[in-house]
């Protein structure tokens, strides 16, 4: 059967999906009306059942929420769906957070706040936003690591879409199943799932992780973010050998079969959903369809371009702190992939904003990666991205190891995107100690078990001088009677901020400076009580504010660039802008209160009748 007769088909057997909208479209007015009495349960038969009942798997997860009153429940035809108690968010909060502690765990938790999510979205994202640093590590890394290697081992329901290269020809009619309308994708091939390799589809994790924190963080609505895994092959002959792995058993495409499908893809993304941001997320490769698409597509790379950005972010913060000028500045990068390339190209471009011309700049930068330092005389051929920062100044000689580059260089930066976990052994933390006073180490592969190295090892190899952060978190330390917390250099802190910023301006791309402001505006985010303490990033605690000020930083770069297509904002001062972001984000503790709303106006409105 073709894809177009099997949609026929399927919507001729089935009821449409209904949206949360129609469904209350069809008042019950009985129930509306006898709801004001009391709370004792009016039997919920008394509803006039003059279509198909409620049927749990057609509601709104956020419907079922044990903080809604009974007339609520009534007017949602939830009623007798959900326990009798009319529970405040504490209550709520109290028992999650009490199932939460009584997993033993990660993955448990892990789980438990998936099936959260899916059945109630409203609490979900109220937890998150009240315990977003406890509850973050859960549901992004560390845990998501391990969640997307057992991906098809726990598998228990859809999250998002899945496209495989046999849908090839399909994908516009294929993408027209998904029941929402969508202003936010992340998408990834799980060709490289954080430092853990290729994953497969697997790696739907990473689609889902970041968009459950575009909803908590920059308050995107949840039915507005989709998900997206695409099923392209996997290189993981173990995965590909699992009873259970639930992708196609084939071998990875071919670049050229990869870009014909991303074609298609994008196209067919723009047409179902215009003005669509699309997040590239963990593809092994990623260069080719940044280039490709970047000016084309509202679109951006988030371990180049986030993982840039965030760098860039604490980098002029760490600055600030050490007292290094840029001319000064020695950098190695051990790993020269997406991230390490992405991160050094935006630390040139803050060099040439500090007075170094461009050559200067590129030349503050050392790239190691698994075959030693990028040299041109190296002897094998460098993969493109890694070219323009591969050294001519080495006088013929090859440094193999990471410590043999230190010695070279003598950096006063270390940058770690490698994938190594502990490869920043305690005498390479010692001897950043020796060539520095305050020197800057940032273990950033995820997950933890990647980590270069630990906050405790570079606190205690350092005696506490270090500028410190790390891709995962690490937990606060007591040094010589100072209680010392660890940046988090996570593109977490900037990517909610892109998306939104690109989804309200309506960016017809995402430019080169939208990306450059996020970061600007993330070192601009610290209180003065934040960088009175020497911090290079902001508590994640106040995310929600971080990500309101990266936003406006975003679409003021989006109005200098002119791809701004929502050309109101113009005219707004940086206080209205502001407000404006605040007013459009979506916030799971005032999402119930608009149901009451309607409910009690509708209420009112019947009674004049
Ligand atoms: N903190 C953050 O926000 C982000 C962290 N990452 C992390 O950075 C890591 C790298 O990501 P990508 O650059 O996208 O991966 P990639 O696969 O593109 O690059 C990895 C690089 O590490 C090098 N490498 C591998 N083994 C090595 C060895 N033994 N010695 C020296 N170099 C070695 C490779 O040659 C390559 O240059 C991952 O763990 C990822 O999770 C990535 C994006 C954002
Ligand atoms: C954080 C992230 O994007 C990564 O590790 O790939
Ligand atoms: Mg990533």
């Amino acid at each position: 059967m073709s894809l177009s007769s099997a949609r026929v088909l399927r919507t001729l057997l089935k009821r449409p999906l209904p949206s949360t909208s129609s469904r209350r479209a069809s008042i019950h007015i009985s129930s509306i009306m006898s709801s004001s009495a009391s709370v004792a349960p009016a039997p919920a038969a008394n509803i006039t059942q003059s279509h198909p009942p409620a049927v749990s798997s057609r509601q709104s997860s956020a419907d079922y929420d044990t903080a809604y009153p009974i007339e609520v429940r009534k007017y949602l035809r939830t009623y007798g769906l959900t326990p009798p108690a009319v529970e405040s968010f504490e209550t709520q909060e109290k028992r999650c957070l009490q199932l939460l502690e009584n997993k033993q765990n990660p993955i448990d938790k892990y789980q438990y706040l998936t099936h959260l999510r899916n059945t109630n979205v409203n609490l979900f994202y109220r937890l998150l936003s009240g315990n977003v640093k406890e509850i973050t590590p859960v549901i992004y890394t560390p845990t998501v690591g391990e969640a997307c290697q057992r991906w098809s081992e726990l598998y228990t329901q859809p999250e998002g879409m899945y496209l495989s290269f046999s849908d090839k020809g399909n994908l516009h009619s294929i993408i027209q199943n998904w029941p929402h309308n969508v202003e936010i994708t992340v998408v990834t091939d799980g060709s490289r799932i954080l430092g853990l390799g290729d994953l497969g589809i697997n790696g739907m994790g990473i689609p889902v992780g970041k968009l459950a924190l575009y909803t908590a963080c920059a308050g995107i609505r949840p039915d507005a973010t989709l998900p997206l895994t695409l099923d392209l092959g996997t290189s993981n002959e173990q995965l590909r050998n699992d009873p259970l792995y639930l992708g196609s058993r084939r071998d990875k495409v071919t670049a050229d079969e990869e870009r014909e499908f991303l074609d298609e893809l994008m196209a067919a993304l723009t047409e179902r959903w215009p003005g669509i941001v699309i997040q590239y997320e963990d593809f092994k490769n990623p260069f080719p369809s940044l280039e490709r698409y970047q000016n084309t597509y509202t679109m951006f790379n988030d371990d180049i371009q986030g993982t840039g950005a965030v760098i860039l972010g604490g980098f002029i913060n760490g600055v600030k702190q050490s007292k290094v000028a840029a001319a000064d500045q020695r950098a190695v990068f051990f790993g020269a992939g997406s991230a390490g390339v992405g991160v050094a190209k935006q630390l040139v471009e803050f060099f040439m904003n500090e007075g170094l011309t461009e050559d200067q700049a590129r030349k503050c930068f050392w790239l190691v990666d698994s075959k030693g330092l990028i040299t041109n005389d190296r002897g094998d051929k460098l993969a493109e991205h890694k070219l323009y920062f591969s050294r001519d100044d080495n006088e013929g000689k090859q440094y193999k190891t990471l410590e043999d580059v230190i010695e070279y260089v003598k950096p006063t930066i270390l940058m770690g995107l490698s994938t190594i976990g502990g490869a920043f052994t305690p005498e390479i933390i010692k001897r950043m100690a020796e060539l520095n006073k305050m020197p800057v180490i940032f273990p950033l592969s995820n997950p933890s078990s990647k980590s270069e190295c630990t906050f405790e090892d570079a606190i205690k190899y350092t005696e506490g001088r270090v500028l410190f952060a790390s891709g995962s978190p690490f937990p606060a330390l007591e040094y010589n009677g100072k209680t010392l917390e660890p940046g988090q250099g996570n593109n977490m802190y900037v990517f909610p901020g892109i998306g939104l910023g690109a989804i309200l301006s309506k960016a017809v791309n995402v430019t080169q400076s939208m990306i450059y402001a996020s970061g600007k505006a993330l070192s601009e985010s610290l209180l003065p009580e934040e960088i009175e303490q020497n911090r290079m990033y902001p508590d994640i605690r106040r995310i929600r504010e971080v990500s309101v000020v990266v936003t406006c930083g975003v679409i003021r770069a989006a109005q200098k660039a002119g791809v701004d297509r929502e050309l109101g904002l113009r005219n707004m001062d940086d206080k209205a802008l502001t407000e404006y972001v605040q007013k459009r984000m979506y916030d799971p503790f005032t999402e119930g209160k608009k149901v009451q709303d309607e409910v009690k106006e509708l209420a009112s409105h019947l009674s004049k009748l």
